[in-house]
């Protein structure tokens, strides 16, 4: 189970809601690009993203709720660059924060429940509250590693519409079945969702059948908030039942503007987090915190 002090019930999306409620939408990326480090002072080295991660977890502590450290800029040292990121995925959840794993695993099951054991296992060296997974191989190759994440109390985020313009082609594409079943052979209403679609509905089809789940699901979707939502079938006016957590990037230095939140995600909107990271990390290390509190107040004041 979590550690972040949120609140035990209701596994991951419960504490996520806590969160929520005590800090609003902001998620803090921890993304230590090379010009990020120059920048910060800081080498382009296995101790300059760990210095960097835990400069970045004391500036978000306490003023966010959210953190999401990006794998990749951790991986490229090796071995020495992830004891960097157990040390900064450590420091995340011993301050209270919520720490999502930007790792995008996917795989066949088998595989993905090593991935699944490796970021969401309470103990585990790589211990996160949620990692963010890739469903090329299928939702239902995801179906074990969901069991995993929600028996510990933990929690995924699958890509769903990414906010990356060259996904837009793949992901608006449409799957064969369709959601609903026609009668007779009335082809015209069979309704075909997009890829993006259909992988929301599956997620939302497994939070909505666990029993004992609470108001707000432990399985969510990556969705970007610079996506043409019509075009992706991206259905922002339906309520979901447990509600579906969003992990948004696409705000900040990807152009979406945070105070368009509402107006973009619709009944998505509440449980939607708005992850900003290098808008944020290039206030530098002493300008963070103020960035933050900035952003957390702005983005509070946007979903009132
Ligand atoms: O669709 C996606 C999924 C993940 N990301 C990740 O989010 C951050 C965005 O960084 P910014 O500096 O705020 O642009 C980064 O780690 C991406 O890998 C995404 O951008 N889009």
């Amino acid at each position: 189970m979590s550690d972040t002090g949120f609140g035990l019930g209701f596994g991951f999306g419960g504490v996520l809601q806590s969160a929520l409620e005590a800090f609003g939408p902001l998620c803090v990326g921890i993304d230590p690009h090379d010009f990020l480090l120059d920048e910060w002072g800081l080498p382009s080295s296995a101790a300059g993203v760990r210095e960097f991660g835990l400069k970045a977890v004391d500036a978000a502590a306490g003023r966010a709720g959210i953190v999401k450290p990006q794998v990749a800029f951790f991986e490229r040292f090796g071995s020495a660059g992830y004891a960097a990121l157990e040390e900064v995925l450590a420091a995340a959840r011993s301050a209270g924060l919520i720490t999502i794993a930007d790792a995008k695993r996917g795989d066949i099951d088998t595989s993905l429940a090593g991935y699944a054991e490796a970021w969401l296992t309470p103990g585990a060296p790589l211990e996160a509250d949620a990692v963010t997974i890739n469903p090329f191989q299928g939702v239902g190759s995801l179906a074990s590693a969901m069991e995993y994440a929600t028996a510990n109390g933990k929690g995924m985020f699958v890509l769903a519409a990414t906010s990356n313009p060259e996904a837009a082609r793949l992901q608006s594409a449409r799957v064969q079945q369709a959601n609903t079943t026609s009668s007779g052979s009335d082809q015209a209403s069979l309704a075909i969702p997009t890829v993006s679609r259909a992988i929301i509905d599956d997620v939302s089809a497994f939070n909505a059948g666990r029993v004992g789940e609470g108001p707000v699901g432990s399985i969510g979707v990556v969705i970007g908030a610079t996506i043409d939502f019509a075009a992706l079938g991206v259905d922002v006016h339906t309520a979901h039942s447990p509600a579906l957590p969003v992990l948004a990037p696409g705000f900040g230095h990807q152009g979406a503007l945070g105070t368009d939140v509402r107006r973009l995600f619709g009944s998505l909107a509440p449980y939607t987090l708005v992850s900003e990271s290098r808008s944020l990390l290039q206030a530098g290390p002493r300008g963070l915190a103020t960035a933050i509190d900035a952003r957390a107040a702005e983005l509070r004041a946007a979903l009132v």
